[in-house]
């Protein structure tokens, strides 16, 4: 994890409300929820499944209506933007979707695929190759790529020309939508310290959304603990991640995987002592 840079928030999101219909009710899967993220910072959202980090992105990214409250990036006011306006902003902001699989179309070579959202913003044939090649080299692929085919590319490496592509405008603010989850370990550990080094080149900020609260702990500076559509906790990532307030997220810390030993034991002692806590004192 690299020190926290800070500045005005890039993105600030203000009690923010989505409701979803289902059938003739509407669900709340966002019920006032706030945060901000600051130029070149990186704050994770973390909760369990169905807990509305994925709603939030998408609501950041205009994907879904919001009921009532704000998003502002740069100081604007962005939570309604809709067309062209819209289409204006994807220069600054990006988003890299789990599934490097679904998220590249497998018919266009991976030249095409970084060139397009050049291409059709205006820019020229020769920058826009120019372009690519850079941010191919920024993933750590080789320049040959751009004549292959998605198909022809491991699940990593896959995932490596998705943020490529999300890095061809060079974004300000990228929504990390779990891109790491579909990863076996390895891979992860290799692609979180691609995210790093790209922060630490480009002074990008992003919005992990993760469920594992160690992936977080590894890449960001501050945790947002999302659990029920409310953001019940949030603070420096040190805090949150090794000493929650929230019962929950105590609860989420215990459940995600370690490596060393010595923590593995701390847990069991840890956890075995909420146990005996939640069944009450010994007669
Ligand atoms: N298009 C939709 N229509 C109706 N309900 C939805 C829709 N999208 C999400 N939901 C519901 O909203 C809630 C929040 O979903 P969301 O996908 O934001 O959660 P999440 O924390 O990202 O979960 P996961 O980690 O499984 O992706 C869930 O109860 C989900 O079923």
């Amino acid at each position: 994890m690299s020190t926290q840079p800070h500045d005005t928030p890039l993105l600030e999101v203000e009690d923010l409300v989505v409701d979803y219909r289902r059938g003739r009710t509407s669900f709340r899967a966002l019920d006032g929820v706030s945060m901000t993220i600051g130029p070149g910072e990186c704050v994770g959202l973390v909760g369990e499944s169905g807990s509305g980090k994925s709603t939030l992105g998408k609501a950041i990214l205009g994907l879904t209506e919001v009921a009532s409250g704000t998003i502002r990036f740069d100081g604007g006011d962005i939570t309604r933007l809709r067309g062209a306006a819209r289409r204006r902003l994807a220069a600054d902001l990006q988003v890299v979707f789990q599934d490097p699989y679904g998220s590249l179309d497998p018919t266009m070579t991976v030249g095409r695929i970084l060139a397009e959202p050049l291409t059709a913003s205006g820019t020229g044939r020769a920058e826009a190759r120019a372009t690519v090649a850079e941010m191919l080299e920024r993933v750590r692929l080789p320049a040959d790529t751009v004549s292959r085919y998605p198909g022809e590319f491991s699940g990593g490496q896959r995932q490596r020309i998705a943020i490529a592509r999300a890095l061809v405008r060079r974004p300000r603010l990228i929504v990390c939508d779990e891109p790491v989850s579909a990863l076996d370990l390895t891979t992860q550990a290799a692609v979180i310290d691609l995210f790093i080094d790209i922060q630490r080149e480009t002074g990008v900020s992003y919005l992990f959304v993760s469920h594992d609260l160690g992936v977080v702990r590894r890449i960001c500076h501050r945790v947002s603990v999302m659990y029920r559509g409310e953001c019940v906790e949030s603070g420096p990532n040190e805090t949150v991640t090794r000493d929650p307030e929230h019962p929950y997220t105590r609860r989420l810390l215990l459940a995600s995987p370690v490596a060393d030993p010595r923590r593995q034991a701390e847990r069991r002692r840890s956890r075995l002592g909420l146990r005996a806590a939640a069944q009450g004192p010994v007669a």
